[in-house]
């Protein structure tokens, strides 16, 4: 029996799919499967395929899902997709999965600005994996979250708002690659991941 959806977690284990041999990692932007790859060194192989995916609006599992939907049937296959939120709390958690069109618009150097006018600066960095067997099957999500602060950039500005996002003092962007993969929004869903696939290493429907 296929559960409807399944947010990966302790109590909610994914009961249907079977472990993957490899993923497919669905993306248009290589500064994530960088980390993507980083992460999952030793642990699974993973290819890739840059996809731009139409993206809906709503919640970032409602936007993930979708998104995981149609690079199922886009590929025609198994895949792994992965949607990123910058949540400001002065803001009620916006822009959240439209921080893309922000970042664009705005540019590292001005993001700040969104929240000048607040005194609270808190911002949550959110990551959700969602991974399909392939077109019709219905995705599993895996998130991670890290809780830090909009600041002025600091740092390179290789990678969309990592220096805006200040965590313990540093901006992702004055962290090593290490550093960052370590208390990161995605390392934190990868790490889910990870449990998940470890947890089926012998290939059988679970
Ligand atoms: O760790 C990160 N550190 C800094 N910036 C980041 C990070 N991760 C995503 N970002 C940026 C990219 C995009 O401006 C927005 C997320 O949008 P999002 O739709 O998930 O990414 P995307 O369209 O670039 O790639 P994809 O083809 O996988 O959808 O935040
Ligand atoms: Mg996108």
């Amino acid at each position: 029996m296929r559960t409807r959806h399944a947010m990966a977690s302790q109590d909610q284990t994914p009961s249907t799919a079977t472990v993957p041999k490899h993923l497919n990692f669905i993306t248009g932007n290589k500064n994530k499967l960088a980390e993507v790859q980083a992460i999952l060194s030793g642990v699974i192989e993973l290819r890739s395929q840059s996809l731009d995916l139409v993206e809906i609006q709503g919640t970032v599992e409602e936007v993930t899902r979708d998104k995981c939907r149609r690079a199922a049937e886009a590929v025609q296959g198994p895949v792994l997709v992965e949607d990123t939120c910058l949540c400001f709390r002065a803001m009620n958690e916006l822009p959240g999965p439209y921080i893309k069109w922000f970042m664009q618009s705005l540019g590292p150097h001005q993001l700040h600005k969104l929240l000048a006018g607040f005194d609270d600066k808190s911002a949550t960095a959110v990551c959700t994996f969602g991974y399909s067997a392939g077109p019709g099957a219905e995705p599993i999500l895996f998130q991670g979250r890290t809780e830090g602060r909009l600041v002025e950039s600091r740092g390179s500005t290789v990678f969309g708002w990592d220096s805006c996002f200040e965590y313990e003092g540093k901006t992702y962007a004055e962290m090593e690659k290490s550093e960052k993969n370590a208390i990161s929004h995605r390392g934190k869903a990868l790490e889910k991941l990870k449990t998940w696939l470890a947890q089926k290493v012998d290939g059988e429907a679970v």
